[in-house]
């Protein structure tokens, strides 16, 4: 962990190496992923089988195996006791209704002139939605993907989810079923994404990938975008509590490590106006990591990746984590409203001491894939508009192109493009030359 003070002459050095330390598990996976890809694009299902005995450790016996049958999905759905299906039921009716609010309208707008414009909202046909399950299960994340491609309206949704060891989560299986997805997919990593982009024998491509992951994921999505879309890079976790002096310091270090609990590759930072908890969180981190099933992840993401830094007052936090443009933001302050009215960089924030980031990784309703890596400077979390695109569309009457004609075929002979301005000039009998 690493111990800032903006008071020191040295802060912005270390701050500038805190931005631009890469986090990735092994440094550089780019080269791996694009093999990876290379291997998915030139053997199919083949090369699928083999990464997957490789990295997930499991063989199957072909790739008929790597589709998950209706009836373990019925299965998994009766094996889960009914107080964790009401909690998993509670999570999805209130992510729906979060997600059924973003729902954009269509525009259609009469123009004076004498032509109609509008813009039109189109769902994608075939979205790839990545469920992670390397070093934990994610059955939130595939309420998380599918609950916004469904309310988009999109007619094929394929989940791939990495069963390590061939043991899948009963209760990932249980968020398909309850999020309506009927294709799920046992494979992970690069060779997912590569499968779900280019199609294999067995799987066929899809227009969309979604999802988080880890680095492999993140940067395999990065890869193969242009051949589908994909929503943002939603990498290895990360969370800044920026809390004022009146913070339990045990709550604020439950929270940083609930991020770090997610991946060694996880960035939790702490930013407080206050020397008092800045000297007390680290403490605290360690009495909670003694308590932590998961505290070798949580450990050692603390330790590589972890801050503390001590600003002057909270509105030098403000712009320090402008800067950090964090995936979760947590403002633990009398008064969050007003400091989240001064900060314009985040994938999500969490107003108040009552409110955990964890809230809304589960039930809050607001989506869990955010974008990570200060990538939330340009980007947003997965929502609808990811499965969404707009068509706009012009209708014109004669009267319309009479009004409006000329001008263009005055710009398209500036441009020297004859054939724009004639389509235009012939049809109203305009002397085009
Ligand atoms: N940003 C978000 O919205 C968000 C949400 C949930 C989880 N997360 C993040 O998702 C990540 C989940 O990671 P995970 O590892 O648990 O699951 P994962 O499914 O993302 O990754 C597991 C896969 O990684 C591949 N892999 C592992 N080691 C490899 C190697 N050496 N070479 C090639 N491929 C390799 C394997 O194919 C394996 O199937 C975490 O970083 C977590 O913080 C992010
Ligand atoms: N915090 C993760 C996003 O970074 C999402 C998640 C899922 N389950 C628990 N947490
Ligand atoms: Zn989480």
């Amino acid at each position: 962990m690493k111990r800032l003070d903006t008071r020191d002459p040295g802060f912005e050095a270390a701050f500038v190496a805190l931005l631009d330390t890469a986090r990735d598990t092994t440094a550089r996976v780019d080269g791996v992923v694009a093999g990876i890809i290379a291997r998915i694009r030139a053997e199919g299902d083949i090369a699928l089988l083999d990464l997957t005995a490789r990295f997930d450790r499991w063989q199957p016996a072909s790739a008929d195996a790597l589709r998950v049958t209706p009836e373990e999905i019925a299965d998994a759905i009766a094996s889960i006791e009914p107080g964790l299906m009401e909690a998993l039921d509670t999570a999805a009716t209130r992510i729906e209704t979060f997600h059924r609010a973003q729902m954009p309208a269509d525009v259609t707008m009469p123009d004076p002139a004498g032509l109609t414009l509008g813009m039109r909202w189109n769902a994608v046909d075939a979205a790839g939605l990545y469920v992670p399950g390397g070093k934990a299960a994610y059955p939130s994340s595939v309420l998380m993907n599918a609950i916004p491609a469904r309310v988009a309206g999109v007619e094929r949704v394929a989940v791939a989810v990495p069963t390590p060891d061939g043991e899948i989560n009963p209760l990932v299986l249980a968020a398909c079923g309850r999020a309506g997805v009927t294709e799920v997919w046992r494979i992970g990593g690069a060779q997912a994404i590569a499968a779900l982009a280019w199609g294999t024998e067995s799987i066929p491509p899809v227009d969309k990938i979604t999802g988080p992951g880890n680095a492999y994921v993140a940067e395999a999505k990065r890869q193969v975008f242009g051949r589908v879309g994909i929503d943002s890079i939603a990498g290895p976790s990360e969370v800044v509590v920026l809390a004022d002096g009146d913070q339990d310091p045990a709550r604020v270090a439950m929270d940083l490590m609930a991020q770090a609990e997610h991946d060694e590759a996880a960035q939790s930072i702490l930013i407080t106006d206050s020397p008092a908890l800045a000297d007390a969180v680290p403490g605290a981190v360690e009495a909670a990591l003694a308590t932590l099933p998961r505290a070798a992840i949580a450990g050692e993401s603390w330790a590589r990746h972890g801050a503390v830094i001590l600003v002057r007052d909270l509105s030098e936090g403000a712009a320090l984590t402008d800067r950090l443009a964090p995936e979760h933001l947590q403002l633990m302050v009398a008064d969050p409203r007003a400091l989240f009215a001064r900060i314009r960089h985040a994938g999500a924030a969490f107003l108040g001491p009552w409110c955990p980031e964890a809230l809304g990784d589960y039930v809050a309703g607001p989506n869990h894939v955010l974008p990570t890596g200060r990538t939330a400077r340009f980007a947003s979390g997965l929502s609808v508009f990811d499965f969404l695109k707009r068509t706009t569309w012009i209708a014109a009457e004669e009267s319309g192109l009479r009004a409006t004609g000329p001008a263009a075929v005055a710009l398209a002979r500036a441009e020297g493009l004859d054939a724009h301005a004639r389509s235009i000039a012939e049809r109203i009998g305009l002397n085009s030359f």
